[in-house]
């Protein structure tokens, strides 16, 4: 069993008492708890460092790179929780998809699949197939403590929109098409993804990670009916199936504030919000039982000292009667950010929040 699960009848570990997953479980916390998407990566010159000459895909294929990776934010920031490096589209890699993640583009796809021989292509992941998640896990959690790891998947429809386009897309045209088009093809198509990813992400957590959060990044381009018709079943379905393991659920994507009610019904533990909706209004559109996941402007990090505190103080101040709130950005830090600003604002909260 995860070492971060609580065993019945024994003491519970110092990672389940951790800031982070008391939150999540909406308990009391010492202080409110901060980790930021894309903490690792280019905004920081270490990272830069021990990338060098090194493809993306290829590195989140080595356990000690990534170990080290993903340690590197929580030595410098002393963020409440760590995020394992690896990518979204890593587990299709891994079942054979031709992709590649081109710098300053992105995930790209050699042949999309658009139509049902295409879907043959799909096939279900092993957890051989990704031997190098169970083993840098393993390093990992020897070398955190009793801070703790989140593990990750892109969701059923985000995938579905990198395979269908062949890359990354502004309007998801051929996405869209396919969806309303094909129906039962596309439902078929999100199953499989939904399968996919439900595997991904028990490898993560039988390996140790301590919560996972499945990112709909992309899902935000959708009106709710359709959300709920042709996306929420397979983002439930994955929901569903990492269930028994009882660590904390997080559900996010950006543009998703008229979806937030759904995507916390599809089965999230904690919905993840953009900057685009106040934390307090955000809760209201979740309804009880849920803790909030954000979300100040990563933007603002360009700014001033000043406006990020200011800004960081009226996230908290909206956050004041949530049953539970993790501190992060609204989505990703971007590539160019000054790593001190981050460094900064996890004091920040830190000081404000200690109780
Ligand atoms: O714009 C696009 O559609 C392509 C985005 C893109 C992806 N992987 C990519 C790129 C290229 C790039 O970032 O330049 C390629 C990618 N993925 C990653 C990196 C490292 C970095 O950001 O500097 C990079 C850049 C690779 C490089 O260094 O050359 C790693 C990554 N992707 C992701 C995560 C999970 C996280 O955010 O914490 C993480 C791990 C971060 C960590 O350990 O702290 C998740 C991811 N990857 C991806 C998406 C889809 C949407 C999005 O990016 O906004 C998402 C989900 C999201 O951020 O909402 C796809």
């Amino acid at each position: 069993m995860s070492a971060n699960l609580r065993p019945t009848g024994q003491q519970p570990t110092a990672t389940y008492e951790s800031a982070f997953l008391k939150a999540c479980r909406r308990e009391p916390v010492p202080h409110t708890p901060v980790w930021f998407m894309r903490q690792a990566g280019r905004s920081l010159p270490e990272y830069l460092k021990v990338r060098e000459g090194i493809p993306m895909l290829e590195s989140c294929m080595m356990p000690e790179l990534v170990a080290e990776i993903t340690m590197q934010p929580v030595r410098r920031h002393h963020v409440d929780a760590a995020i394992y490096f690896s990518d979204i589209v890593v587990p299709l890699k891994a079942i054979g998809i031709d992709l590649d993640i081109k710098p300053g583009v992105g995930p790209v796809v050699e042949q999309p699949i658009r139509s049902r021989a295409d879907l043959a292509r799909l096939r279900d992941l092993t957890p051989e197939d990704v031997w190098y998640v169970t083993e840098a896990i393993g390093l990992l959690t020897a070398e955190l403590g009793s801070t703790p790891l989140i593990g990750f998947a892109g969701a059923p429809f985000t995938l579905a929109s990198y395979l269908v386009e062949g890359g990354p897309s502004k309007n998801h045209e051929h996405t869209k098409a396919l969806m309303y088009g094909d129906p039962q093809l596309w439902a078929d198509l999100l199953d499989r993804l939904a399968e996919i990813t439900s595997v991904f992400l028990k490898v993560q957590i039988e390996a140790g990670a301590s919560a996972v959060q499945l990112f709909d990044s992309w899902v935000g381009a959708l009106a709710p009916a359709d959300y709920r018709r042709s996306v929420m079943p397979a983002s439930s379905k994955v929901f569903k199936a990492v269930e028994e393991y009882g660590v904390p659920r997080i559900h996010f994507g950006v543009g998703t504030g008229e979806l937030l009610g759904l995507m916390g019904e599809a089965g999230a533990d904690v919905v993840g919000v953009d900057w685009r909706v106040p934390l307090d209004e955000a809760a209201r559109r979740v309804g009880p039982g849920k803790a909030l996941q954000g979300n100040i402007d990563p933007a603002v990090l360009f700014s001033t000292p000043e406006a990020v505190e200011a800004k960081a103080r009226e996230v908290l101040d909206a956050a004041a009667d949530l049953e539970g709130h993790v501190f992060n950005l609204g989505h990703g830090v971007p590539p160019t950010t000054d790593p001190d600003s981050l460094t900064r604002l996890v004091e920040y909260v830190h000081t404000q929040t200690a109780r």
